[in-house]
């Protein structure tokens, strides 16, 4: 095989495959949770999305880097073209790795990856790999970039499931985004958020507190928020303790709460729902969600590993709001009596399509009418 960066690039899974292709990117060995996006465009968004920290990404879409990295666009310090600072998947698996063609490209895909020293490798079948993903469920794995390794069990770190990856994209002290008026503050609680959901609360004209993952619920309400979002974060949610211990907490004051992705696990867990593993997750810019209200289905952006499986592991105070209709999963919540919603899937719909960013409206409603 001739490789295009004259360095080869191995995939080592869990279950002993070994995948040989093409490295680029940063020459590096680093294990982590294989996983795989169905997503057809978005890489720049995906790629800086913390929800996947300690994954490495395999993209299905075959060609991948086409209209290359654009340069950082900020407004009110809230990246507008990516979901955070820097990448944060640990590795990046694609069919092929292509050199930009786009008027705004700034770098292309290779460079950008080197940039962050994150390894990536292309040439190899990934319909294959992920058909194998789809059939024995998500696996650890190692991907090596310019080097082959004689035992890649010496690199398999601890189980994704085991680690709290939280602790490295939570904000270490608040960060405050002034609003366009003022209509009052919302807390956001920062385990890793897309900076497309400070932007949707920035739209409609709050003042953004973003607070460490691990805020105390008396901390949070020292800052007499209008309302408080539990944002999307990386991490089996089962093992974020505290945070669930202090949304508990914070259930007490009846402050109006919205719950995005891994903000809706915690809540489930929280008020006595169960949340499992997924054989392999959601990872995609457009699965289809019913709106339980209105039996509209909605095209929506997803990442998540973990969910609310079936209906009996819903808390008996929520009411389904959204489903997918094609595995079941519970998609949405709504408190019976509380001012509390949640979505699995992001509204804030970074990559895309901004079909149900009206979920941030409904949001503003529930705070202006102090119930669900
Ligand atoms: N995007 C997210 O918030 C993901 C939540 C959780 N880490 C999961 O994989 O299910």
């Amino acid at each position: 095989m001739i490789c295009k960066r004259g360095k080869k690039g191995y995939l080592y899974l869990e279950d002993g495959t070994i995948i040989e292709g093409c490295g680029f990117g940063a020459d590096k060995t680093i294990s982590g949770e294989v996983v795989f996006t169905t997503s057809m465009n978005g890489y720049p968004e995906s790629l800086t999305d913390p929800s996947y920290r300690g994954q490495i990404l395999v993209i299905t879409h075959p060609l991948v880097g086409n209209y290359g990295i654009p340069e950082k666009i900020r407004e009110n310090g809230i990246l507008r073209n990516f979901e955070s600072e820097e990448i944060q998947v640990s590795g990046l698996v694609v069919a092929e790795e292509t050199d930009p063609y786009k008027w705004n490209s700034s770098k292309s895909l290779h460079e950008w990856l080197k940039s962050y020293d994150i390894p990536a490798i292309s040439d190899l079948d990934t319909r294959s790999l992920v058909k194998k993903i789809r059939t024995y469920g998500t696996m650890m794995g190692i991907i090596s970039s310019g080097r082959e390794i004689d035992d890649p069990r010496k690199y398999l770190e601890k189980k994704y499931d085991e680690i709290d990856f939280t602790t490295y994209v939570s904000p270490k002290s608040p960060i405050i985004h002034p609003g366009k008026s003022n209509k009052g503050i919302i807390v956001l609680v920062d385990c890793g958020i897309k900076h497309g959901i400070l932007y949707q609360l920035y739209l409609r004209g709050y003042t953004i507190v973003r607070v460490p993952c691990n805020f105390s619920a008396d901390k949070i309400m020292d800052y007499s928020p209008k309302g408080v979002v539990y944002g999307n974060g990386p991490s089996n949610p089962n093992l974020l303790s505290s945070l669930i211990k202090n949304y508990k907490n914070l259930m007490e004051y009846k402050i109006p709460i919205m719950g995005i992705c891994l903000g809706h696990q915690i809540t489930a867990i929280a008020l006595g729902g169960k949340v499992k593993k997924m054989k392999y997750g959601h990872r995609a810019i457009n699965k289809p969600v019913v709106d339980l209200q209105s039996q509209k289905c909605y095209i929506t952006t997803h990442n998540h590993g973990y969910g609310i499986l079936s209906k009996e592991d819903v808390p008996k105070d929520m009411k389904v709001w959204f489903i997918n209709p094609d595995d079941g999963t519970i998609e949405g919540m709504i408190h019976e009596k509380l001012p509390i919603i949640t979505t699995q899937f992001h509204p804030e719909a970074n990559p895309g399509p901004w079909d149900v960013t009206w979920v941030f409206d409904k949001f503003d409603q529930v705070i202006k009418n102090g119930k669900p």
